[in-house]
């Protein structure tokens, strides 16, 4: 371990306790403390945070979360630097040999506007089907619907936005023109049993309009669900909500929308995305979307940061005893796998972290 200092070590120990202790269920030993301070002023027991989980355990959180993992397609699509097709596929085979439930593989929209999914087709085809994964795909109109079941795709996603200016940067069209573009793509899709997701972009702030009415995320919401979505993903885009316009967001879209249909999209901007996150849960929703290695930002939100990493949403559920599915240190290892592709250092805490701690 060379020189460690010591302030380190009980890092380490405290790790180790949580991990063997605290995750496990068992109570820990009452004599168990762990130092997080050399000048021993502060002193956490692992007692203490064994209460406090299970406090959190009693409180109303879903047993299980499903994890939608949009790093191949949201993390890629904005990379200045084409990666390599093969990276692409290589790189959604590790995410679903992780136990990732659901992979967005790419968008069939217009190479012009997002050059990094020209290969859409070609992801498409070379991916590994495994079993129980599915692997939706963007698609904006009938064009982007037609050539995505070509390629092979068996569900997709339409994507309109709370904000006409944003509506019109992202895909060329006013909120009412998108959403008479959905339903043609719904009803085809329909009648193929091709599952349909809705997203809506701007759900907690546009990059040029600023705050959004939490009534008009409702209202879009409710035209997508109407057209037969089956789930409706509410993007925080630009990453700028917080816990509190979360819960109001939330509460005017579950007016209108079954909570089991809906799921979170959060970029983390301002570093609020899990607490974001953990509010929804609280207020039962169960499907949260993420990037490996925090990968990502939307061509049309300068600015806007990475997606949350799907590394530190895991870590947190597990902390929680929800239930994912997913292996944390296969997703890891698959961001670590991306990220020497890219040359570039992972934005998850929780992969920082594990190459210090051994996690
Ligand atoms: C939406 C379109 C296609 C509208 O495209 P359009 O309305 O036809 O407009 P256009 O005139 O700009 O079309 C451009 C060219 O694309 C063609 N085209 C038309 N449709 C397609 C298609 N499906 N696939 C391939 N090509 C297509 C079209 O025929 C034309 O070809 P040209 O005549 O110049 O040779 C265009 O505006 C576009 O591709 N925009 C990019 C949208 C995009 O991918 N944005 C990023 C993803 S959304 C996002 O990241 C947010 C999200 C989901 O993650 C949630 C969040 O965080 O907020």
């Amino acid at each position: 371990m060379g020189t460690v200092p010591s302030a380190l070590k009980h890092c380490l120990s405290y790790q180790h306790l949580l991990r063997e202790q605290l995750w496990s269920g068992e109570p820990p030993p009452a004599q168990a403390r762990v130092l997080l301070k050399e000048d021993n002023k502060n002193v956490l027991t692992v007692t203490d945070l064994y209460r406090d989980y299970k406090e959190y355990q009693k409180s109303e959180l879903p047993e299980y979360v499903k994890i939608i993992e949009v790093g191949p397609r949201d993390g890629l699509q904005n990379e200045k630097v084409i990666v390599p097709t093969d990276i692409k596929i290589e790189l959604i085979n590790q995410l679903a040999k992780a136990g990732l439930p659901v992979i967005e593989v790419t968008s069939f929209v217009s190479s012009k506007w997002v050059p990094q999914m020209a290969d859409h087709t070609e992801v498409m085809r070379g991916i590994e089907r495994h079993p129980g994964v599915r692997y939706p795909v963007l698609t904006p109109n009938l064009r982007g619907f037609h050539s995505a079941i070509s390629a092979g795709a068996t569900e997709v996603s339409v994507f309109g936005a709370a904000s006409e200016s944003f509506s019109k940067r992202n895909i060329n069209c006013s909120i009412e023109e998108s959403i008479e573009r959905f339903e043609e793509v719904a009803k085809l899709a329909r009648n193929m049993n091709i599952p349909v997701r809705g997203y809506v972009s701007c759900a907690l702030g546009c990059p040029y309009e600023g705050n959004i009415k939490p009534v008009k995320v409702a209202e879009v919401s409710k035209r997508l669900y109407s057209m037969g979505c089956y789930e409706i993903s509410l993007a925080d885009t630009i990453g700028v909500g917080t816990p509190g316009s979360m819960k109001r967001m939330l509460e005017a879209v579950m007016k209108e929308i079954p909570l089991t249909a809906l799921a979170v999209h959060c970029h983390d901007t301002y570093g609020q995305a899990l607490a974001n996150i953990l509010t929804a849960m609280q207020m039962g929703v169960s499907v949260v979307d993420s990037a490996v290695a925090g990968l990502g930002g939307c061509p049309y939100a300068k600015g806007a940061t990475g997606n949350v990493a799907t590394e530190d949403v895991i870590y947190m559920l597990n902390g929680l005893g929800i239930n994912t599915g997913v292996n944390l240190y296969k997703v890891i290892e698959a961001g670590n796998f991306i990220c020497t592709a890219l040359s570039r250092k992972t934005n998850s805490k929780v992969a920082q972290a594990s190459s210090v701690f051994e996690l």
